[in-house]
């Protein structure tokens, strides 16, 4: 059994989703697992070897020499597999804090991988991500003016990509703008040589759409090392085509088990898109909060409260448990208990209802948020992820084992989806997925 050849770490769960449900619509056989994988290379899809393994790490706001440390153990893992590329995703907001972790990752990898540069390209044209002279747009807005700019743990307030990550690294930064990269190759290739000749050794890359993706696939065909979000996976042949000269498969590398049984969705996320999706299944799903200050003031028994609420309204349409109802109330919490408090908190109540939703009968949970779902992936111990149909772009359904049995999770990104998305979501599985 061959194994794979693409190794890419996630540095949140979402992200590792987002990238491997592009990955698996290009046609690559993907397997997902939680922190660093183990020898054997994991199987995917149907137990065939894998093309490409997304490890999910949880290291977006974390010190940088913690994700340092976990990037470094992942590309060991993914090395031992056999990987011969590798993928550093991050968002395609370029979530950080000031000081990492996009960069201090991305300069440790890059001498992990012997690679001589690489390319930083968070766009993700279709979710709205695009970048122009280095400046990335969400929809039609800058970063800077998107709701990006309110994040609770990763406020992004500089849309010049070029600028914030050469705050992060040690290397000098490049730009490959859009009027090149629609030159042709050679032109490409003229200026890739120019800039990391000049010294740069990471590269940003303009993109407006995806038709954008297969010359930065070409120019950088050598690279053993990409950075950047889950678009260009769309653009990546995987290695059969090269074999076999087949096309992409999307539709057997998508097919997973679907578990019959009730179904709820935790929204930990206070990004714009699931604040609309919150308010917007209020409307339709049985729905309960759990506020923030019950959860500092008595964490136990609000989540018992919580999980018994939920087990009475257990029907066949999911029910909703969220932490905020709008911005203006995350701003008061924060400034009465601090955002990190708040956070864990929320991140702690949730991952407990998880558990115990999943403990009692619960089969299919939508998780809103990348830290969200971290906490609440690693609370309930699941190891590894199949991927399945989307219900939108980057927000794939997963199928995995928990208690013996199958579970349906999605975990989906803050901004990503349709305001309908919590209310809708199952139908994708229903028609997308193997029935036993
Ligand atoms: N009401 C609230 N007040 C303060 N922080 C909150 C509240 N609700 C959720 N949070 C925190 O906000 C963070 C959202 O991050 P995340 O889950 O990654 O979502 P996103 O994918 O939108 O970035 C989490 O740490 C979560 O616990
Ligand atoms: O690239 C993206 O936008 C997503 O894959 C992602 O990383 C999401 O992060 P959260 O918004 O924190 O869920």
């Amino acid at each position: 059994m061959s194994g794979p050849y693409l190794g890419c770490i996630a540095d949140d769960f979402t992200g590792a989703t987002d990238l491997a449900g592009n990955l698996v619509r290009a046609g690559h056989r993907t397997t997902l697992t939680v922190g660093t994988p183990a020898a054997p290379a994991a199987p995917a899809a149907q137990g065939e070897p894998a093309d490409a393994v997304v490890v999910a790490l949880k290291t977006r706001t974390v010190p940088p020499a913690e994700a340092v440390a976990a990037a470094l153990d992942a590309h060991r893992g993914l090395a031992g597999l056999g990987c011969t590329r590798y993928w550093f995703k991050y968002c395609s907001t370029f979530d950080s804090t000031p000081e990492g972790n996009i960069g201090p990752v991305t300069d440790a990898l890059l001498e992990a991988t012997g690679a001589p540069w690489t390319v930083a390209c968070p766009a993700f044209p279709d979710n709205g991500r695009t970048v122009y002279q280095g400046h990335l747009f969400v929809g039609d807005r800058l970063l800077s003016e998107s709701g990006m700019r309110h994040h609770p743990l990763t406020p992004m307030t500089d849309p010049d990509l070029v600028r914030v990550l050469a705050a992060q690294t040690r290397h000098r930064v490049g730009l490959l703008p859009h009027h090149v990269l629609r030159a042709g190759d050679a032109a490409v290739r003229a200026h890739l040589d120019a800039v990391t000749g000049g010294g740069a050794r990471i590269v940003v890359t303009d993109v407006l759409g995806n038709d954008d993706f297969p010359p930065l696939v070409r120019a950088t065909r050598r690279l053993p090392l990409l950075t950047g979000g889950s678009g260009l996976a769309l653009a990546l042949p995987p290695p059969r085509a090269h074999r076999t000269g087949s096309g992409p498969d999307p539709d057997g590398a998508a097919r997973i088990d679907v578990a019959h049984g009730p179904g709820a969705v935790l929204a930990g996320s206070v990004s714009d898109a699931t604040l609309d999706q919150t308010a917007y299944a209020r409307r339709v799903l049985p729905s309960r909060k759990l506020p923030v200050a019950s959860l500092l003031a008595d964490p136990e028994g609000t989540v018992a409260g919580a999980l018994e609420w939920a087990r009475g309204h257990a029907g066949p349409r999911p029910v909703l448990l969220y932490s905020a109802d709008d911005r203006e109330e995350v701003r008061a919490v924060q400034g009465r208990f601090g955002a990190a408090d708040a956070a864990e908190a929320v991140e702690r109540a949730l991952a407990a209802c998880a558990r115990g939703l999943l403990g009692s009968g619960f089969r299919r949970l939508v998780v809103a948020g990348g830290e969200t779902s971290g906490a609440v992936a690693s609370a309930v111990g699941i190891e590894r992820f199949r991927i399945g149909p989307a219900i939108a772009p980057g927000v794939p359904w997963t199928a995995a084992e928990y208690g013996g049995r199958t579970v349906n999770l999605a975990l989906k990104s803050g901004n990503f989806g349709g305001e309908d998305l919590f209310v809708t979501a199952e139908d994708a599985l229903v028609t997308g997925g193997l029935h036993a």
